[in-house]
Parts: C-alpha cells; structure tokens; sequence
C-alpha cells in the first residue's frame, strides 16, 4: 500500500440507525456505521446479509429507516458504482466502445465518439486489461470481461467515491491482483471506496478497515484485528443472520 497518501477529496458517510424490510424480510437492523474518508471500507458477510442493500440505500434507491450523511471536503464530487452484475443480451449490437461513449457523452447513443474521446476511452480500457477488446459486443463478454468494463465506466471522470459491490466476483487471478492495484492507488488519490466483497484475503490485503454485515452490525475494524477464521467462519455459518 502507498506509504503517501493524499488529503482525503471523498466524503466520509455516515449511516444511522439504518433499517430496511423489503417485503416480509428485514434486510437491515439499526445498522449504525462510520467510513472514514480517503480509506477502503470493506463490506463482508453471507448471503442475504444485507450488503447490496446497504450501498442501495446509499445510493437513494430504498426507502430507507434512519439517516445516511455524506460529509464531503468541499463541494460534493463525483460518485461511481460498479454493480454486482449486469447482464446484456447476447445479439444486443452494442460494443464495449458503444458502451462506453454512451454512459461518457452526451451526444446521442451509437454515434461514433470523436477522435480524442475514442482515444480515451480505449486508454480507459487498457487500465482495466481490455485493450484491443473494444469492438467485441458487450453480450459477447465472459464474466471477467463485463466485470472489467463496468470498472473502466467507473474510473473516468475520476471518481471521488467509488462504490463497488463484489467487483471481482467473476475475475480470473490476474483481473483480481489489477482490481487490488488500481482500488490501493485511488485510495492513495485521497478516494473513499465502499467494497463489498467475499474474498477475505482481499480484503486482508488492502482494506484499511472491514464491517460484517449480517442485517445488523456483527463486527467492525482494521482487518488484521476483526477477521479472525473463528470469527470468519460464525459470520459464514449463518448463525449471525438468526440472531
Ligand atoms: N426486492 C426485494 N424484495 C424482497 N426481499 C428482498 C429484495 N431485495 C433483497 N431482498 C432480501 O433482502 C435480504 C438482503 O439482500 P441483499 O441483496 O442486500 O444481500 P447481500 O448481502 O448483498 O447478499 P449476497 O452476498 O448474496 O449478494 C435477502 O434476504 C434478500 O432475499
């Protein structure tokens, strides 16, 4: 990890008391959280345990108990997401460069990007291991391969908070160490990134602190503290979600 760091330009977030039931499951209980701006916040626990449910709420998407406060350094920035999964249908006649230009531009989808946008756009690409891949259809993709574009959508404009849920899942060994790379040098830009994930390596190795989430809070610190195997190994065995 950078032993420099910059000021922190991401907000630190707040949740509150946060509660959620969708339907007839509550998903969220009193979930009381701190992230710390500039840092990499992990978010591990089962399945179920209310992880996408949190950065929804995050993201204004549910209807929500309790508050969420996002304190930014200064005027608010730029907010990426990098979803769980996206699917596209195989014959959808859409690139990776249609893709691309059409969340970046704001002239109308399918025209050709211009010359410097395309240029950076496939710079974008390379960051994330997929150069030479962008005239492949997007339904065409691998798992790995639809894991990475989503990343590059997510890195230009510079994000100031990056939120990720599970973006390694479908990644092969190399994908997971450049995701690791490129998640340590933004933190080393001052980023706040929130991170769900279930690699516990992972997050042993770059995550400043890490929260269990199983509807409540089950445990939260620095993981070389809280991610003991015993530990690891009751908040996976489904015991935390019944209690
Ligand atoms: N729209 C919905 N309606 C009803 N229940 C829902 C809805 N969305 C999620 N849930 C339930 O809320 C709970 C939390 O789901 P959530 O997706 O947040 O878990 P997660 O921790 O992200 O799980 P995973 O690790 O499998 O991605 C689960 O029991 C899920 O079935």
């Amino acid at each position: 990890m950078s032993a420099t760091l910059a000021l922190p330009r991401g907000p630190g977030i707040r949740f509150e008391g946060l509660g959620l039931t969708l339907g007839r499951t509550r998903a969220l209980e009193s979930v009381d959280l701190t992230i710390t701006p500039g840092t990499i916040h992990a978010i591990v626990g089962p399945n179920g345990g209310g992880k996408s449910s949190l950065i929804r709420c995050l993201l204004g998407q549910m209807p929500f108990r309790g508050t969420i406060t996002l304190d930014w350094p200064g005027a608010p920035g730029r907010i990426a997401y990098v979803p769980q999964t996206l699917q596209f249908d195989a014959g959808l006649p859409m690139t990776v460069l249609d893709f691309l230009n059409a969340l970046d531009s704001p002239r109308p989808a399918f025209l050709r990007p211009k010359a410097a946008t395309r240029a950076r756009l496939l710079s974008q690409l390379e960051r994330v291991g997929m150069a030479g891949k962008a005239d492949r259809r997007m339904g065409a993709l691998s798992g790995g391969e639809r894991q990475r574009v989503l990343m590059a959508q997510a890195l230009d404009p510079a994000p100031d908070l990056l939120i990720l849920d599970e973006p390694m899942a479908a990644l092969d060994e190399a994908g997971a160490a450049l995701f690791e790379r490129l998640l340590t040098d933004l933190r080393g830009q001052g980023v706040t990134i929130l991170w769900i994930e279930h690699d516990l390596d992972a997050v042993r190795r770059i995550a400043c602190r890490v929260t269990a989430l199983a509807r409540k809070v089950r445990f939260d610190g620095p993981p070389a503290r809280e991610l003991t195997p015993e530990r690891a190994l009751d908040l996976f065995s489904h015991r935390g979600l019944a209690a």
